[in-house]
């Protein structure tokens, strides 16, 4: 008897749109997008996106402020860690990630990371495997998305600055692997923030001389050789090698951190 035919094998590929998943033929649009583009007020056709769907757009970024809210109320202790994601598993990249995840939770720190791959999957499959709790906050993007599978609370954000709100009001700290413009922009966020005492008493750690000894020394060189900073913004940032360094700067700008009342670890 001839078999039926059946369909074939789906594709998996995956976007987001919010909570939104789209399968097959994902478009490229993202809210981002929407909102941040520029719209010719000269032209009378597209008035009604200036001024009616400006508008209606604020009550989908409240709704995200609301859900990200209330997804991170029960969050005691964190540190947000970023870092690339593009690194892979089996590398010394991805070790060190995870090895921070472990350090973290084994402090009774919750890990927060971006959601994704890489960097970010490994630090929250070190925090997971420590019982620490693990939580990912994605990002809709243009092309396909996943929240790891090490995330125990996981939130897929529309825009970026929502989801940016989180990072910082949910940590103690942050603490940045080696990465790209992702990791640059959050670094750089993070440090204007405290710079301009938006955040006090936060830690901002950089795991890996090499990588970025670089970077520190070109800030020293030119930005404050320059007079665009003040001396003690470049001692805002800690550098380390190793994942017990890191969490050793973040425990002591918070000794009780990550503890109970009776010195228990809060996990
Ligand atoms: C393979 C690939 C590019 C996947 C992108 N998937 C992502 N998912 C979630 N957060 C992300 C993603 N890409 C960048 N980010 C954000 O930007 C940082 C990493 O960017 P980068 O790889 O350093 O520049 C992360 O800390 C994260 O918060």
């Amino acid at each position: 008897m001839s078999q039926p035919d059946l369909p074939p094998t789906p594709d998996t590929s995956t976007n987001y749109a919010g909570p939104i998943m789209f399968r097959r033929d994902p478009s490229e649009e993202t809210t981002d997008r929407h909102l941040l583009a520029w719209v010719d007020p000269r032209d009378p056709g597209l008035r009604v996106d200036r001024t009616v769907r400006d508008s209606w757009r604020v009550l989908r970024i409240q709704s995200e402020f609301v859900a990200g809210f209330d997804a991170m109320s029960d969050v005691a202790e964190a540190v947000t860690v970023f870092g690339s994601a593009r690194i892979k598993p089996g590398t010394e990249a991805y070790r060190l990630a995870v090895r921070l995840g472990q350090a973290l939770g084994e402090a009774g720190y919750a890990v927060i990371t971006g959601g994704g791959p890489g960097a970010m999957e490994a630090a929250n499959r070190g925090a997971y495997d420590t019982g620490a709790q693990s939580i990912g906050l994605n990002i809709e993007l243009p092309f396909e998305q996943h929240i790891n599978p090490w995330v125990d609370v996981g939130m897929n954000f529309r825009y970026f600055f929502v989801r940016k709100t989180m990072f910082v009001k949910y940590a103690q700290a942050f603490v940045c692997l080696p990465g790209g413009f992702g990791t640059l922009d959050e670094l750089f966020e993070a440090l204007t923030l405290v710079q301009t005492k938006k955040v006090g008493r936060f830690p901002i750690v950089l795991v890996g001389r090499d990588y970025w000894g670089g970077l520190i020394d070109w800030l020293r060189e030119r930005l404050l050789g320059e007079g665009m900073i003040s001396d003690g913004d470049i001692d805002l940032l800690h550098l380390v090698d190793t994942a017990e360094e890191a969490v050793e700067i973040v425990k002591s700008a918070c000794p009780t951190c990550g503890k109970d009342d009776d010195g228990r670890l809060t996990r």
